[in-house]
């Protein structure tokens, strides 16, 4: 819940308004996320052309802008990982905090440090990178490093579906669907399994081509598949097994292991709803999760859940 001040001055509570901006995946698993929530409430869903609005849709406004709905607090950014920095920016500039589940991990400081001016000059916040990788496993790394601070963390995921890979597989010129599919070989090094169905005319090698040379996948062993239907094969669970082996204080040989098996989106999605909570308890700038008190991912009175979780 929000507090605000009303007209005399006094505290009310109320929900917090958050708007979905792209409805694919994460898009639509966030709106089953918010409405879990009972501290949120949907203030509507942008798409970039908002079309004639299919009956799953029908209870929510669907516009193309978010200029069009009333007192947002939060967007909820579900549009693909290369279009976050613009929209975060536009939005940030109108001051409506953003969250986003941005996944280049060698971009996130950068993307941090260009929406960090916009959201404090607009009194805004934003938390970058926020999904489960990065996001909450970040979380997580950061907690082993803590305990731990000398030795080496393997993050390793899968089998399962990447999102962001499938994304950058379906942008390519002549992809009509793409499925990207993470194969863990082992101390955090992965093969990329990667099915395309292509539009009508496209030429299989130059996709191939152009797919492998994708920073998305230019760095890991990546085999592309031509397949007649994409739907066919999909299935959006995921997972990771991160371990971390290490030194606390001068004692070596501390081993520490997380593993979970998700379905992908509805966690990312939840996870952007947490950290869209989060945004309206922290002072304007950009932020990434391990720079946010995990206190404020949560709802409900601090003392109550420091009783419960400490
Ligand atoms: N950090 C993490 O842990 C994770 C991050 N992700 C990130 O989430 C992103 C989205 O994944 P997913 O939901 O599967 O993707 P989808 O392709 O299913 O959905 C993206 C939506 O964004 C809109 N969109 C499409 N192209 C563009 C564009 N060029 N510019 C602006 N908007 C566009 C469309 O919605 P509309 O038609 O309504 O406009 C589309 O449905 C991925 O790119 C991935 O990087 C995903 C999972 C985990
Ligand atoms: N960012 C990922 C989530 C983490 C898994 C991953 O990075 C991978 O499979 O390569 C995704 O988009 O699904």
């Amino acid at each position: 819940m929000l507090k605000t001040i009303n007209e005399i001055g006094m505290i009310v509570t109320k929900k917090i308004r958050a708007a979905v901006v792209g409805y694919g995946n994460i898009g639509r698993y966030a709106i089953e996320a918010l409405n879990a929530a009972e501290d949120f409430e949907i203030a509507g869903i942008i798409r970039r052309s908002a079309g004639p609005v299919s009956a799953e849709l029908a209870a929510y406004q669907v516009v193309d802008s978010i200029d069009k709905l009333e007192n947002v607090d939060v967007a909820i950014l579900c549009s693909p990982t290369r279009a976050i920095k613009e929209i975060a920016q536009q939005i940030l500039a109108k001051g409506i905090n953003t969250v986003d589940s941005f996944d280049v991990h060698s971009q996130i400081v950068d993307l941090k440090n260009t929406l960090a001016p916009i959201a404090k000059t607009h009194n805004a916040v934003s938390i970058v990178a926020a999904g489960w990788d990065p996001g909450s496993d970040s979380i997580i790394r950061t907690l082993m490093l803590a305990m731990a601070p000398k030795g080496i963390t393997y993050t390793n995921f899968g089998p399962g579906m990447s999102m962001g890979h499938s994304v950058a597989a379906k942008s390519i010129k002549g992809v009509k669907d793409a499925l990207s599919i993470t194969v863990p070989l082992g101390t955090g090094i992965h093969r990329r399994l990667v099915y395309i169905e292509l539009e009508a005319g496209a030429d299989f090698a130059t996709v191939e081509r152009t797919l492998k040379a994708d920073d998305y996948f230019a760095s890991d062993e990546t085999h592309v598949k031509q397949v007649d239907c994409i739907d066919s094969l999909k299935d959006m669970g995921h997972g990771v097994h991160l371990t971390h082996k290490g030194v606390s204080g001068a004692t070596q040989n501390q081993m520490f292991e997380y593993s979970m098996r998700i379905n992908n989106p509805a966690l990312t999605s939840q996870f952007l709803v947490s950290a869209a909570r989060a945004t309206t308890k922290l002072p304007a700038g950009a932020y990434t999760v391990i720079e946010v008190a995990p206190i404020h991912f949560l709802q409900g009175e601090t003392d109550k859940l420091i009783e419960r979780l400490v």
